[in-house]
């Protein structure tokens, strides 16, 4: 079983997250892109990854707006996987507000 993290110290490496509303612990981020073009690029980038790594966000799109959920369901809370995709998904965001 992959170790939980605190979700407070997570938070703390991450200052474009936020802890999650839910029934299980979970980091989210809210990103506004130029235009549904741009949004829809760094989902395609993101998915990718997401896939090459076996870790999945949860999370959707209205034009240029992405909200993205990061936890892991096998752990029933944050872990490192969350960690590591979200610095991705920071990285891959380059240009979103
Ligand atoms: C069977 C498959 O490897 C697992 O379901 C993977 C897929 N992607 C995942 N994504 C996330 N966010 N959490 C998981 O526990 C997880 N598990």
């Amino acid at each position: 079983m992959t170790d939980t993290l605190d979700v407070a110290a997570v938070l703390r490496d991450l200052p474009d997250w936020r802890e999650a509303e839910g029934d299980r612990p979970a980091i989210a981020r809210s990103l506004t892109f130029p235009d549904f073009n741009a949004a829809f690029g760094f989902m395609t980038r993101v998915a990718l990854h997401a896939d090459k790594v076996d870790h999945h966000p949860e999370w959707s799109n209205v034009y240029n707006r992405v909200e993205v959920l990061l936890t892991t369901h096998d752990a029933g809370g944050v872990t490192q996987r969350d960690l590591d995709m979200a610095r991705f998904i920071d990285a891959a965001a380059d240009g979103a507000k």
